[in-house]
């Protein structure tokens, strides 16, 4: 389509903040599936990188977005409070488990939130060493880069004694190791190598999605906390992809027996519009005023979202379709797995699922072109996915929480499709698509 969408976004917006994979031309949206320009439709088992967590256009959002934004309380919480932004907060409180007085910090992104804790955590106790993981996306601000361990953001400048941990990956083992402890002796080293008490915080994923939707071994996240802890260091949940109820429960850490003493939360809470939220000790968040704030921070249209988000999870019982809809989709790619030897492995736990392809089952040896041809053609089959990892071969599935079971079967027939024909999309077909 000459001078179509896709060529006038080509024209108009810049390539700075594009991570294209295929040429999806956007015009509208319902449930699960996104309408592209010339009318044919297409299931979204991406969810918009997890942030439609309720898909496109549910009523449930639409009554909370209208109503607050044909009677806006103000415009944020930086010189004004505002009734859905305190209503929201209350909320998240109330599904927080952590002792003690807590308090929330609402943001625009994931990035700005894991930045305003980071920011926050040294304030408050004066301790600038922070640990995290390779492969980690924390975000794309200078602040939230300098803890992140993706190969995307190598180039960028790094936080002053940040220490870069493997992450725990059963399917490529550090050391062989498939527990992890190797990794927690690797942490126990370095934190003998440095000063007692300099590292404030620790952040970690409790599945490790763009370093390649990564499930850690049982009982890793309780293990890394205890010895953190036993530093004095504070731990720090990013649950921005896998949070709200995407992994079968609420929270993806209550699936590892801990509770961490910060959680950062973004992408679907706001259902489609830009909202984070931070969740931490009363003490961080008023260790000052004026420090970690945009204009626009708690805008009440924004939280209403929120609260229509988690009262639909709430109403809707969608954690535990999560859980029961991850499996069924699971076990329809183990079935695709049965015929197309590409697949390595298939992981995940709810609506976050990840399924890391191969050319050699016995090698495991990363199939990155193949991912790129497999996703267009998935495109061109009516399905948007995307694919993550440090090695760019893991299809990263996190498809709305409100998707059918019948959308799931006709992705799973046409994905079978897409494994059996890839091979013919050819390199110029992908040649103008960068992916990461
Ligand atoms: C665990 C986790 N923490 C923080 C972020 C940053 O969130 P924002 O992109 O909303 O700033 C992300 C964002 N992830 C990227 C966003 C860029 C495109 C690639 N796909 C993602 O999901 C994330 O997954």
């Amino acid at each position: 389509m000459a001078n179509g969408l896709y060529d006038r976004d080509e024209a108009a917006i810049g390539s700075l903040q594009k991570l294209r994979f295929f040429p999806l031309a956007i015009s509208g949206g319902k449930g699960a599936r996104l309408v592209e320009e010339n009318g044919r439709d297409l299931i979204d088992l991406s969810g918009a990188w997890g942030a439609a967590s309720l898909g496109y256009g549910h009523p449930a959002i639409v009554e909370a977005v209208s109503t607050a934004i044909a009677n806006p309380a103000g415009a944020s919480v930086l010189s004004a409070s505002n009734v859905p932004a305190v209503a929201l907060a209350e909320r998240l409180l109330a599904t927080f488990p952590g002792r003690g007085r807590h308090k929330v910090w609402f943001g625009h992104s994931g990035s700005d939130a894991n930045e305003a804790a980071y920011r926050a955590i040294v304030k408050a106790t004066g301790r600038t060493g922070v640990i995290a993981f390779v492969g980690a996306y924390h975000g794309c601000t200078v602040g939230s880069m300098a803890f992140s361990g993706h190969s995307v953001q190598a180039g960028a400048a790094k936080a002053d004694g940040l220490i870069l941990l493997p992450y725990p990956d059963p399917y490529r083992p550090y050391q062989n190791d498939p527990t992890g402890d190797a990794i927690l002796t690797l942490l126990r080293e370095k934190l003998a190598a440095v000063p007692t008490g300099s590292i404030g915080a620790a952040f970690i994923e409790p599945i490790q999605s763009d370093g390649g939707l990564i499930v850690p071994p049982d009982g890793f996240l309780r293990k890394f906390a205890d010895i953190c802890r036993a530093h004095g260091t504070l731990v720090v949940c990013d649950e921005v992809k896998v949070g709200l109820a995407r992994s079968g429960r609420l929270h993806c850490f209550e699936h590892e027996g801990f509770v961490p003493d910060i959680l950062v939360l973004g992408k679907g809470l706001g259902g489609g519009l830009p909202l984070s939220a931070v969740i931490a000790p009363a003490d961080i968040l008023d260790c000052a005023s004026a420090f970690a704030m945009q204009t626009l921070h708690g805008n009440p249209v924004c939280a209403a979202a929120g609260l229509a988000v988690l009262e639909t999870i709430d109403r809707e019982g969608l954690a535990a379709d999560a859980e029961r809809k991850g499996k069924l989709l699971r076990d329809g790619l183990a079935r695709l797995a049965e015929r197309h030897p590409l697949i390595g492995d298939i992981r995940g736990r709810g609506l976050a699922c990840g399924v890391e392809l191969v050319l050699d089952r016995q090698s495991r040896a990363p199939a990155r072109a193949e991912t790129a041809k497999l996703t267009y053609r998935a495109y061109e089959l009516g399905i948007v996915l995307y694919y993550v990892g440090m090695n760019g071969n893991v299809l990263e599935f996190t498809p709305p929480l409100t998707i059918t079971e019948t959308d799931i079967h006709a992705a799973l027939d046409l994905l079978d499709r897409a494994f059996s024909e890839f091979s013919a999309v050819s390199d110029e077909d992908i040649a103008q698509f960068a992916g990461w």
